[in-house]
């Protein structure tokens, strides 16, 4: 028997209040407050949710998560890394190549997809690498991921840049016969040879090896003109310059077609944390400056940027608990991805939680090609992927509650607002009260897409 939600009062989208009906996978109604029909049919089960003031969106899509399953999971499994995802108000996650071995063939897309649907938290799909082992010299088999049951569409070799502009044609090229998109870490090597830090002020004062703007935007430019030479699609992850956000504008300007993502990290936080030496901070692409953060809020909230990615990077006590230099670098987010872009864009007044819907889902499941089922309008017939979020909450990050398995958080002991009360995939809660609910294995089977 499947349960049937009321969520009394709950406003979609962040408008008008009203009753939001939530029965056999799909929304089946959405009434004036207090007017919804509750069925009393005696074998249903029905719940009542009190959502007065909570904001009703679509289920959060992360264009951008590392799951590190196979290879890394002493720092995450899909299955810890999907239930932090849903208890971030995450539906679906794409998980990055960057695993052990490299995500480069259909049986490892395959193995992380199927994985994905044991664990029932949100949809996975698996990002296919672009060159064989990341290596930057083969390109790996995308036709038979893109083919393959998990059907990727994405491809990245995230953590390292497609620098061989050769090679970044082709599979620019490629992708066009399966409508796929080239995602690039826009990092041009030679530039970034041992850095560690934004290349700045800060990093001239503490003695830490610097990482140009330049680096990232001499990709960006290159990238966007092959896009334009050879009219395919490219995505750009984790753009952290004013210098990349005004280059993306004139792309954009000029037609090509290309889309962008930030971080929540690069909406907020700066390199001015580097001084406490603490490795916490220590990312890629590194944290920029006060006025890089302006540039990067601006382009999001101007369009210039389409969506926001967590670029969740969990990773181990050993791998981060140690000097900087020696550190791996990343940091988690699944879980205080809303908040951040609520704090930063929603309560300064840039951005309406319609506006949130489009860079945290629409926008996300349209480049992923996952738009048919995630990503919809909140509306009567659509798939029951939703978020449900008390606005007025806040609470303090504490590291060690979450629900991903690594503690590298750079938002510990910080009061951050807003709070998932409940995700919904395809009407099962897999969060209710704030917290993950056990999910049943194979939750989601046949479901994903
Ligand atoms: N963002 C990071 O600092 N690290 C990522 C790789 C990446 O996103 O480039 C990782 O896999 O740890
Ligand atoms: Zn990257
Ligand atoms: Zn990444």
């Amino acid at each position: 028997m499947t349960t049937t939600y009321v969520l009394r009062g709950a406003r979609p989208l962040g408008g008008e209040p009203a009753d939001v009906v939530l029965s056999g996978g799909v929304i089946t109604e959405i009434a004036a407050p207090g007017a919804a029909a509750v069925p009393d049919d005696a074998a249903a089960d029905v719940v009542e949710i009190d959502a007065a003031d909570h904001v009703l969106l679509p289920g959060l899509v992360d264009l951008h998560t590392h799951l590190r399953e196979p290879g890394r999971e002493d720092a995450e499994t899909v299955a810890s890394g999907t239930r932090a995802a849903a208890a971030g108000g995450f539906t679906a996650v794409h998980a990055m190549a960057n695993t052990s071995p490299v995500a480069d063939t259909a049986g490892v897309v395959e193995q992380v997809w199927r994985l994905g649907q044991e664990a029932g938290w949100v949809d996975v799909h698996p990002v296919g690498a672009v060159t064989v082992g990341l290596g930057g010299e083969r390109l790996a088999e995308l036709g038979a991921m893109a083919d393959s049951a998990a059907r990727v569409r994405v491809f990245s070799d995230d953590g390292k840049c497609v620098h061989d502009p050769i090679l970044m044609r082709r599979a620019l090229e490629y992708v066009k016969a399966f409508d796929g998109v080239v995602a690039q870490h826009a990092q041009e090597p030679r530039l970034t040879d041992g850095a560690q830090m934004n290349e700045g002020v800060v990093s001239a004062e503490i003695g830490l090896a610097g990482w140009p703007a330049v680096a990232e935007e001499a990709i960006i430019a290159r990238d966007v003109l092959l896009a334009e030479h050879v009219g395919s699609r490219l995505h750009v992850c984790h753009l952290s310059t004013a210098g990349s956000v005004e280059i993306i504008r004139w792309a954009k300007g000029r037609g090509i077609d290309v889309t962008a993502e930030v971080t929540p990290h690069h909406l907020i936080l700066t390199d001015e944390l580097a001084r406490t030496y603490d490795p916490t901070y220590k990312v890629n692409p590194p944290l920029r400056t006060a006025k890089d953060v302006e540039a990067v809020r601006a382009g999001l909230a101007d369009g210039t940027i389409d969506i926001v990615a967590t670029d969740h990077a969990p990773h181990t006590r050993e791998d981060k608990d140690c000097e900087w230099g020696a550190a791996a670098f990343g940091m988690t987010g699944l879980e205080t991805a809303l908040a951040v872009v609520q704090q930063t864009m929603v309560d300064t007044g840039r951005m309406t939680w319609a506006d949130v819907a489009r860079v945290l889902s629409a926008n996300p499941a349209r480049i992923g090609r996952i738009d048919a089922t995630q990503g919809r309008p909140v509306a009567v017939g659509e798939p029951a992927n939703l978020t449900l979020v008390d606005p007025a909450a806040t609470r303090t990050v504490d590291g060690a509650a979450q629900a991903t398995a690594s503690g590298n958080t750079p938002f510990a002991g910080r009061e951050l607002p807003g709070r998932v009360v409940a995700t919904f995939l395809r009407g099962r809660a897999t969060v209710l009260d704030g917290a993950p609910v056990a999910a049943p294995a194979g939750a989601t089977r046949g479901g994903a897409r």
